[in-house]
């Protein structure tokens, strides 16, 4: 195990053929008048190089999953491996740096800043790192997701799409073990929530990255290596290579 302290910013994470463990991890919100059990003992590992989605019905602790799994909340009890390091028990400090080299993120809501540039949006990881930006790495990128030609906009001159593909690049950025996406599509009409899809799915595969994405749309899902379902904060089933309507019958199920 990595110790906190000796976090490497050129580190690989991913030398091990697991990007992200998860082991009888708990999740208690305090609540009102009872606590809140959203996550009751999960246990799971993500593949490097995989591109899984987690699906379930509303309520059924998809979003605190990605939270915990990312290091954004911390488990109220359980083990969380990023890589080759155990996440559970890092400070609050070491753990904010651990994300920002290790640690990439895609919201629904893009999140980009809008003061900044495109360019200057997808420089940010190395930015908050006190790094300087790899140019080579960011023209790559831009490439990638098909913006090399809108660098210098603003977040307010882009559609949607062409915001979402920002976030795409700047989740790339560092080379993360693992990128973690909450309902990407979620804000795009279904054309454009296809093309960032597949623009999601070609640059992951082209970078060798992780990837787990929360969904309810069965057809995002459907473009997944795996499907893990939660119900009641707890895995229940995990599969590969079901159809969209397959996908959606499955979370209607869980839901009864
Ligand atoms: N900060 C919080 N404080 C208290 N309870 C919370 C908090 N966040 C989530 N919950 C509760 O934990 C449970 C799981 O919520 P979570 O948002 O993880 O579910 P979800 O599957 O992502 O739901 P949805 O599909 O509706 O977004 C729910 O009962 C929710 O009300």
């Amino acid at each position: 195990m990595t110790h906190p302290s000796a976090v490497s910013a050129t580190a690989p994470l991913t030398t091990n053929r697991t990007a992200v463990s998860l082991t009888d991890v708990h999740k208690t919100y305090p609540g009102g008048a009872q606590p809140v059990h959203a996550m009751r003992g999960v246990t799971l590992a993500i593949a490097a190089g995989s591109f899984t989605a987690v699906m379930g019905p509303s309520g059924s602790g998809k979003s605190t999953l990605l939270n915990v799994a990312a290091g954004l909340d911390g488990p109220t009890s359980g083990r969380i491996v990023i890589g080759d390091t155990d996440v559970s028990h890092l400070s609050a400090d070491a753990l904010t740096q651990f994300r920002r080299r290790h640690v990439g993120f895609i919201f629904q809501s893009y999140n980009l800043l809008p003061h900044l540039t495109v360019a200057e949006n997808l420089r940010l990881p190395w930015w908050l790192d006190g790094r300087m930006a790899d140019a080579r790495r960011e023209s790559e990128l831009l490439a990638a997701v098909g913006l090399s030609d809108m660098a210098h906009r603003l977040p307010s001159e882009l559609s949607g799409g062409q915001a979402q593909r920002v976030a795409i690049a700047r989740a790339l950025a560092t080379q993360p073990a693992v990128i973690f996406a909450d309902e990407p599509t979620g804000a795009l009409d279904s054309h454009t929530g296809a093309a960032i899809l597949d623009a999601l799915r070609e640059a992951v595969t082209a970078f060798h990255q992780t990837l787990v994405m929360v969904t309810h749309d069965p057809q995002v899902a459907a473009a997944a290596d795996e499907v893990v379902f939660l119900a009641d904060g707890a895995v229940v089933d995990r599969a590969a290579g079901l159809t969209a309507p397959q996908l959606s019958q499955r979370v209607l199920e869980l839901g009864r």
